[in-house]
């Protein structure tokens, strides 16, 4: 049967996947209630259609950070994208390219930054941690820059991993074979093993995340690269002042997908607090829990320049590889477009917050 929404690759990644990545993928922390608040959050919010309005045409481009994009949603780092296809991050980067679509790599991609870059035909984000081996960071960055990643992404609401207990329960470790092949493997042996009660990723965090980082620590990271500095994470208007304070070039307002502080705010309720409390001209993105294009829709106009998608990306890659990725963006574009038409917001700049019921 041919998929007609993301969710039709939900159901053909699980069938795909063994017990454990599929939990991995689709859990949260804790009780897990940031995740379901998320898409509570979407699934309540209503919008205000306009009628005869001109929509013959429709269109979703825009510039993020002086880069072209087709549509403003994007791929969100995820870690180790060859635990879902055995291509790993150039089929996605691929399929973000067939898409006109931003994508975000990880700092544990399973792929090469050099092989990313060279599948890439579209703008290319690369995602940090902010490791304990700070030498590590600065020769990544410097390799980042040089292959043509366009923008740096610290995400800084993972200065330990939440307890994500589906994760201990199965005592999830990433199979050797798939390695963060962008760090040394000396940094990298606690992801491959699982302690009692304890998951290879939470034990290899605990090892090489510096939970020191503050916002002095932000000037380390400009000195050593001239790329624009996103910050991913940030859930309140204090820290949104802070960031434009900072110089920061862009935020993304994230929970990290319900993964790390159970009980956080879901992202669709804290954008409008960071949206006020940001200059006009500094981009902020949004993800966690979009999953349609009504969903891209309701951030943009409640002021997100763009949306990042995560686990519906890994059904795409889980399924079918490059082609489920591809086929992913593809539906929510569509429907993005189908929305912006019968919305009567033909162009992105149409959607502000009187498209939503307050
Ligand atoms: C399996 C998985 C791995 C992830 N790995 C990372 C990561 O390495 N770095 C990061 O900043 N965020 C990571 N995230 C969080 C995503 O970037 C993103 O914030 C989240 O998935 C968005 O929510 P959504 O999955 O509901 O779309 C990961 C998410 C998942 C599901
Ligand atoms: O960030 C995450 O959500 C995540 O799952 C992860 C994966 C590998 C290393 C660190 C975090």
């Amino acid at each position: 049967m041919e998929a007609l929404e993301p969710a039709d690759f939900e159901r053909a990644a699980r069938a795909r996947l063994p017990a454990e990545t599929w939990d991995f993928v689709q859990g949260g922390s804790g009780a897990e209630r940031t995740l379901a608040a998320n898409r509570a959050q979407f699934e309540q919010a209503r919008l205000r259609p306009r009628t005869m309005v001109d929509v013959s045409t429709t269109d979703q481009r825009l510039t993020l950070l002086g880069s072209p994009l087709s549509t403003p949603i994007g791929i969100a780092p995820v870690a180790y994208h060859q635990l879902f296809h055995p291509e790993g991050e150039t089929a996605t980067a691929r399929a973000a390219g067939r898409a006109g679509a931003l994508m975000v790599a990880g700092i544990f991609a399973s792929r090469t930054l050099e092989s990313i870059a060279e599948a890439a035909t579209g703008p290319l984000w690369l995602q940090l941690y902010w490791l304990r081996r700070r030498d590590a960071l600065a020769a990544l960055v410097e390799r980042a820059e040089a292959v043509g990643f366009r923008a740096l992404v610290l995400t800084v609401d993972a200065p330990r991993i939440g307890r994500r207990l589906r994760d201990a329960r199965n005592g999830f470790a990433v199979p050797a074979h798939i390695r963060a092949v962008n760090l040394d493997p000396s940094l990298m042996a606690a992801s491959h093993r699982a302690d009692a009660g304890s998951s290879g990723i939470a034990d290899h965090a605990k090892e090489q995340f510096d939970p020191t980082l503050t916002w002095a620590d932000l000037a380390w990271l400009r000195e050593r690269s001239s790329l624009p500095i996103v910050l991913k994470g940030i859930l309140t208007a204090e820290d949104a002042r802070l960031a434009a304070e900072h110089g920061v070039d862009a935020v993304v307002v994230s929970n990290h997908g319900g993964r790390q502080l159970d009980g956080a705010l879901p992202t669709l309720s804290a954008l409008p607090e960071v949206v006020a409390a940001t200059p006009p001209d500094l981009p902020v993105l949004l993800d966690g829990g979009v999953r349609t294009g009504t969903d891209v829709a309701l951030a943009v106009a409640l002021g997100a320049r763009a949306v990042l998608i995560g686990r519906p990306i890994l059904w795409g890659l889980a399924a079918d590889g490059e082609n489920g990725v591809a086929r992913v963006l593809d539906l929510l574009k569509t429907e993005l477009d189908d929305t912006l038409a019968l919305l009567g917001r033909p162009r992105l700049a149409d959607l502000d917050p009187t498209a939503v019921v307050r």
